[in-house]
């Protein structure tokens, strides 16, 4: 986007101007990809505070990531200055965590509350099937976790959960009729420990307007100005936190796309544009066509994709952009040859086309893909940045010190406790918490009392042990109480021992961890020096990196890499230049995915995101065989390749493995690859080995060797590669074609 400045309103077409100027009255945009809908909302809030003299405190805006929100800003910045600071804007779960911090007390919570990740809301699951005795293959936590999720995000509270006969019904049919039992202690266990989890956030801002009129009355008169971005991805519990905070004033502006919808899977819920209308029937609906982000080539095989759906509104979506280049399509024989064509597509566009690393992004269905392209980017001297994945704050070490933290601010924080008071070993093992944790349920005390009373209830060692704790957990409140965050965290680092330990680790790893907490030290003394956040402390620190999406935490300097990451990851954003790879059946659309025609729908869409963050150049490409799971699998063209319009695709010849049958690019053969579920090969192929058959040692294979295989029969070694411990044999079989195999696995006779 370019940068907003005086002019801001020549910078608009038409419909998009009467959406930024029309500011009074509810308003909806559901509009495609590319069509500025983002930058209606930025120039909106732009121009409220600049003509309309609106408190830019009185502006509450949404937005996918807190990322979007800071360059949201940063751009409004440039047209009202400074001011642009005190807006209200964020994600969903990090404005809202604010207000329940302020209103805290009303739910009977401290404002220093805990929020729990995913991890710590599966281990909590894991302590109470097994309190209950329960067996987790049944009851496996990450589906409970997401059982209780969506529920919450239906705002299904568990009593109403428990008292539902159908909730019974469903769970008891699912095997797992104890549901509503580990609903409710999880909820009550949460709320012992002064801690919400990421849906707590949602439900709790619900009960908070529920419960407490006069707290919502508050917000409704402070936010004047209501804006939602990406709100087709709004689930029910998000459209009422809106719905109430607009009830007064009725100031509020919606803008999405249907055909971008993907996190139905995790309770979004495309119905909210259709209640929209029927909540506000004097709304006023702005029409967007005009794509300004892609080239028609895009923009068309975007809209031949999206087409294929039968669940969408009807929008057409054009551009005065330029016809462009056609889509390639890459074919590569294994996952490793794809990392390795892509990494070379991109060295060489970027020498033709003077690119930067920045110009390019490769997007993925899941994040375990990454490896092989890693890879390939690493040996071409290519810089990139994965972004989502393991993020910092999820590494073990920084795990480890933020569990100090979180206990020296919370003392009722059982997962932060559970994971610290073994560490480093000081001879406190799982029984004496679980003692504990029991203790403190049957007198009804809060866990830090049944500590600090550990005496009692513990002998010898373990006693004595826990009692060291409690005194050091004690300095270290004291230290988050009297110091400011920095020097806070620097004190608890160095006396907890952690510090000491990873410094005596001299491996390369250890190194690593010892960098990666004096990183975070760093990220806390940067907070304390330059955060917007004017609360300081230690718990509104915890508070900000425990709402960090993928997409947030760009500590690196140097900008210019290829970026890396999920499809889902990438809403919004843009790119001169998209790799989509992996376009494989069963990976996108992914096998887990699609039960139904509705799932099937949502990938679709989900390959709309991706086609449509292109600007100028899309690539596709796919493996013949790839490594899932541990296995090597023979993979099919991606039956979403079948329905690009031919018109704007071609296979890339360059960068595709040589092995491919194709010379020239015909429309049959985009057909032909891209026929959905034809059969593998080696399913057709029948071999009876040879009645001398015995695996070879294959150590000393060699290209040209010919070979036996027990499966796929005779072939001869095309080439041989090895990769770390792994050696790998591409085999031109008789009958089944190429393959590769990885030696120490495959049964091979040289003959
Ligand atoms: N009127 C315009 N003139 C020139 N460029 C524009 C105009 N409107 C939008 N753009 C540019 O087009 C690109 C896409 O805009 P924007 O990101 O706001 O679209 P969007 O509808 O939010 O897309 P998405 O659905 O992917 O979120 C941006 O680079 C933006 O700066
Ligand atoms: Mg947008």
């Amino acid at each position: 986007m370019s940068n907003l400045d005086q002019a801001y309103l020549d910078q608009l077409n038409p419909p998009q101007k009467e959406a930024v100027l029309k500011v009074e009255g509810p308003t909806m945009i559901i509009a495609g990809a590319g069509s500025g809908k983002t930058r209606v909302l930025t120039y909106r809030i732009a121009h409220l505070i600049k003509e309309h003299n609106v408190d830019p405190f009185s502006i509450l805006s949404l937005t996918f990531t807190n990322k979007a929100a800071r360059e949201m800003r940063e751009r409004i910045e440039t047209v009202v200055g400074s001011n642009a600071r005190n807006l209200w804007m964020g994600t969903f779960h990090s404005v809202f965590s604010r207000i329940l911090r302020a209103e805290a007390d009303k739910l009977g919570y401290p404002s220093h509350f805990t929020i729990y990740d995913t991890d710590d809301s599966k281990s909590l699951l894991k302590n109470i099937i097994k309190y209950y005795g329960l067996d987790d293959k049944v009851y496996k936590p990450n589906v409970v976790l997401n059982r209780i999720s969506s529920a919450k995000n239906r705002l299904v509270s568990w009593q109403e959960y428990m008292n539902n006969p159908i909730f019974l019904q469903d769970d008891t049919e699912n095997g797992k009729p104890e549901m509503g039992k580990i609903y409710k202690e999880y909820v009550q266990r949460c709320f012992k420990a002064d801690a919400m989890d990421f849906d707590d956030l949602l439900f709790n801002t619900n009960v908070l307007f529920r419960d407490h009129i006069d707290v919502l009355n508050k917000y409704q008169q402070r936010f004047k100005y209501v804006m939602v971005d990406e709100f087709q991805d709004t689930n029910i519990s998000q459209y009422l936190i809106t719905k109430k905070l607009a009830a007064v004033r009725r100031n509020i502006c919606v803008v999405g796309d249907d055909a971008q919808s993907i996190y139905a899977f995790r309770g979004a819920d495309i119905q909210n544009i259709l209640n929209f209308e029927k909540d506000y029937p004097e709304l006023n609906v702005v029409k967007l066509e005009q794509n300004y982000r892609s080239s028609k080539t895009i923009v068309g095989a975007a809209n031949s994709i999206i087409g294929k759906n039968k669940n969408q509104l009807r929008k057409s979506v054009w551009t005065d952009n330029g016809e462009g280049e056609l889509i390639d399509l890459i074919k590569a024989t294994s996952d490793s040859e794809e990392g390795k064509l892509v990494a070379s597509a991109i060295f060489e566009s970027k020498n033709q086309n003077h690119y930067h690393n920045s110009d390019f992004a490769i997007l993925y269905r899941t994040n375990s893909q990454s490896r092989a392209l890693e890879e390939a980017l690493r040996r071409n001297n290519i810089k990139y940045k994965i972004i989502g994945g393991l993020s910092f704050y999820q590494r073990k070490e920084i795990k480890d010190v933020l569990g100090y933290i979180r206990f020296a601010v919370n003392q009722n924080d059982e997962q932060a406790l559970r994971r610290i008071i073994n560490l480093p070993k000081r001879g406190i093992g799982d029984s004496s918490v679980e003692k504990l944790v029991v203790a403190a349920a049957e007198n009804n005390a809060d866990l830090w009392t049944a500590l600090d009373n550990a005496k009692h209830v513990l002998s010898g060692r373990a006693a004595t042990a826990v009692t060291e704790f409690v005194t050091l957990i004690k300095s270290f409140k004291l230290a988050v109480e009297k110091k400011d965050a920095f020097e806070a965290a620097s004190h608890i680092a160095k006396n907890s021992g952690l510090l000491k330990e990873l410094y005596d680790d001299k491996t390369i790893e250890g190194r690593n961890r010892y960098e990666n907490v004096q990183e975070l030290l760093n990220g806390i003394k940067d907070f304390v020096d330059n955060s917007e956040n004017e609360d300081k402390s230690m718990s509104a620190f915890l508070q900000e990196i425990a709402l960090l999406t993928d997409v947030e935490n760009d500590k690196d300097e140097d900008k210019d890499y290829v970026t890396m990451m999920t499809i889902h990851s990438s809403k919004g954003l843009e790119f001169k230049n998209v790799f989509v790879v992996g376009m494989e059946e069963d990976l996108f659309p992914s096998q887990m995915m699609i039960s139904s025609r509705q799932d099937l729908e949502e990938e679709r869409r989900l390959f709309y995101v991706a086609i449509t963050r292109a600007e100028t150049k899309l690539y596709m490409s796919y493996a013949l065989t790839r490594y899932r799971f541990g296995r090597l699998k023979t993979c099919e063209p991606s039956r979403f390749l079948s329905e690009i319009d031919t018109d704007f695709i071609k296979i890339n010849q360059k960068f595709s493995s040589p092995a491919s049958p194709a010379a020239d690019y015909t429309r049959s053969f985009v057909n032909q690859v891209s026929q959905p579920v034809r059969k593998p090969v080696n399913q057709a192929v029948v071999h009876k080995p040879s009645p001398d058959f015995k695996p070879s040692n294959t150590s000393r294979l060699e290209v040209g060797n010919k070979v036996e295989h027990p499966k796929f029969g005779f072939g001869e070694v095309t080439s041989i590669e090895i990769q770390g411990a792994n050696k790998k044999a591409s085999i031109n079989f008789e009958k089944a074609g190429e393959k590769t195999l990885l030696l120490s696995f495959a049964k091979l006779r040289i003959l």
